[in-house]
């Protein structure tokens, strides 16, 4: 998918909102544990409930692989599942890697060519090189990590590296690498403050927000700081909807946390538009 097809979407939708795709199979209502793929099916039912409220998914890849190759399973058939029935879904495989180059090429190509995901996160710290073979597809999305949600981004990200900031240096240098075509950058939504100073060094770059709901990020905060010309925002909640019930009607309780949050999202885009 293209930036401009995803922006045409958010604003055909009136959402910028992306629905995390974390399952834990501790968290979600028992009676799906009897079907053959839990996993699939507690995700398809939330996919099917949420889809109108949302222009992108983003499975976060440890839920799955902490399940080994049915995990892999899972999200193989989640995605296809995606790809197939909403094809104007923007997809986001959360798996955080990043290597020396002919391994990343190799990971580029597993979520890629063979999963179909639209895009990728990558950690940026292993330098160009390492990020290249992603942003060698033309046609997907790398999202290096900036400015991490978790309090832990203080340890390093916020740190001078000469004069400024390594999470400024990241974006400075990695602009050059790629352009706001295929290149996104995660930024917290706990860290909205810093949002107007990074789009000081990406005006046009999509940021990928996580840490709405439960980490107490500000959806007003982030859209005051972080919205750019052409929206350039994708909120990603995850727990806050997907675990919003764990009785029978989890998906009706999804969908509802998803609706409120495309509601807020409408109302602050029919005031800039
Ligand atoms: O800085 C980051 C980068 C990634 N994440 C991931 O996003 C979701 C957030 O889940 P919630 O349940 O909405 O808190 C999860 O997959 C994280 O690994 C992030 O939170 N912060």
């Amino acid at each position: 998918m293209t930036t401009q097809q995803l922006i045409s979407e958010i604003k055909r939708k009136k959402s910028f909102l992306c629905v995390g795709l974390d399952v834990d199979l501790d968290k979600i209502p028992e009676f799906l544990l009897k079907e053959e793929d839990p996993i699939f099916a507690f995700n398809k039912a939330i996919i099917d409930a949420t889809h109108q409220y949302a222009v992108a998914y983003k499975p976060n890849t440890a839920f799955y692989e902490a399940y080994g190759l049915k995990g892999w399973k899972s999200l193989e058939k989640t995605i296809s599942y995606l790809n197939k029935n909403y094809p104007e879904i923007f997809t986001i495989a959360d798996a955080k890697r990043g290597d020396i180059g002919n391994t990343s090429s190799r990971y580029a190509k597993a979520f890629f060519e063979d999963l179909g995901f639209d895009s990728i996160t990558i950690a940026p710290y292993m330098g160009k090189d390492s990020v290249e073979p992603f942003l060698a597809f033309k046609d997907n999305h790398t999202i290096l990590l900036a400015l991490t949600s978790n309090e832990g981004a203080f340890d390093f990200q916020t740190k001078n590296v000469g004069q400024q900031e390594l999470y400024k240096e990241v974006l400075e240098t990695s602009k050059a690498w790629g352009n706001s075509e295929n290149l996104m950058y995660v930024v917290g939504a706990t860290k909205a403050e810093y949002l107007a100073d990074i789009r000081k060094i990406v005006p046009n770059s999509f940021l990928l927000v996580p840490g709405v709901g439960a980490q107490g990020g500000n959806l007003q905060d982030v859209c005051k700081y972080g919205m750019s010309e052409n929206i350039g925002l994708l909120i990603n909640s995850s727990r806050g909807i997907i675990y919003a019930s764990n009785k029978n009607n989890f998906a009706d309780a999804a969908a509802e946390v998803a609706m409120k949050l495309q509601i807020e999202m409408k109302t602050i885009l029919d005031g800039i538009h």
